[in-house]
């Protein structure tokens, strides 16, 4: 198929040096307002382009890659985790899907970073005194926080960002412990100075972090069930940068308010935007509206991954960034 008239569709606005590039190559449909496309509009323009640029605002399941039709032969899509799309229904379709690994591993890590400092140095707390213009001056007892020196951070996931989070981590002085489907290799564990816990139950008792960084799957859903959430230490806190479905939300807020769990620092949420209205109450909880990625040099990086992958896929080879079910 000669690259020129491959045409693709892009669900959301990009980053304009990336809609430019898009457009210098391919024939792209772009989109003039910034929402998510309804259902309808997906499976529309799903059934009329070769290839697809979603987002994690997509949800590309079975139900719908059953109404595309036989055009669609890529999607490309504009993100690292790939949990909104049902790989397994598209590669049976013969549809390949791709995503954007790595690019956003540092900027993931950084926030991350910034969650555990937030939650433990309540920067958030000082940030509205300052703003409710209510500081009286410095007072040796105001607004103590835990020094992370030397806290314990559990890692749960040690894929690229939570290898990531680990060098950061250790430059604070935390000590590196994670659980993983996959013990790392000797030398990598040694590079990093971490230790491997089999048993994710003994870890989450141990530790003064735990940071989840694995990816959202069927068998990692919930992970951080109301059981898992009672091991950790009335002192502990816990940050998740990956996907909100990794932790039971409801059985979090509860523990928090109860003062089972010290705090939390939360990117991502289980129901979207559909925030436990109960976690905004609290003080010792910081949020962010899902902006572990976003930077503008990512973002940018980002769309070359795809570009890329819809490039290579246009000359007839396997997208560099191709997922597989096995990869999941
Ligand atoms: O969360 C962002 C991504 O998966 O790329």
């Amino acid at each position: 198929m000669p690259r020129e008239r491959l045409s693709v569709v892009v669900t959301r606005r990009l980053p304009e040096a990336v809609e430019t590039r898009l457009s210098e190559l391919f024939d792209v449909r772009l989109r003039d307002d910034d929402t998510p496309m309804t259902r309808e509009e997906l499976a529309a323009a799903m059934r009329g382009a070769d290839v697809l640029v979603p987002t994690l605002t997509d949800k590309i399941d079975a139900g719908l890659l059953a109404q595309v039709g036989e055009r669609l032969r890529l999607i490309a899509n504009y993100g690292a985790g790939v949990d909104h799309i049902d790989v397994a229904t598209a590669r049976q379709r013969g549809i390949l899907v791709s995503n954007t690994p790595g690019v956003l591993t540092d900027d993931t890590a950084d926030m991350t970073m910034a969650l555990i400092l937030a939650v433990t140095r309540r920067i958030p707390e000082g940030l509205a005194v300052m703003q409710r213009n209510e500081w009286t001056g410095w007072a040796p007892t105001a607004l103590l926080g835990g020094r992370v020196g030397g806290r314990r951070l559990g890692i749960l996931g040690m894929g690229r960002i939570g290898q990531a989070v680990a060098r950061r981590a250790r430059a604070f002085g935390m000590q590196i412990h994670y659980h993983n489907r996959r013990r790392l290799r000797p030398e990598i564990e040694e590079t990093l100075e971490a230790t491997y816990w089999e048993s994710l139950d003994q870890m989450i008792a141990r530790m003064d972090v735990i940071s989840v960084n694995c990816p959202s799957t069927p068998s990692t859903f919930h992970l951080m069930n109301a059981r898992r959430l009672k091991l950790m230490k009335p002192t502990g806190v816990i940050v998740n940068t990956s996907r909100g479905e990794v932790i039971d939300e409801n059985a979090l807020t509860r523990m928090i308010r109860s003062g089972e769990i010290a705090g939390a620092g939360l990117d991502v949420y289980e129901h979207g935007t559909q925030v436990n209205p109960r976690l905004r109450e609290l003080p010792n909880v910081v949020l962010l509206p899902h902006m572990g990625s976003a930077t503008l040099e990512g973002r940018i990086e980002m769309g070359e991954k795809v570009i890329i992958n819809i490039k290579t896929f246009a000359d007839g080879h396997r997208p560099p960034d191709q997922v597989v079910p096995a990869m999941l």
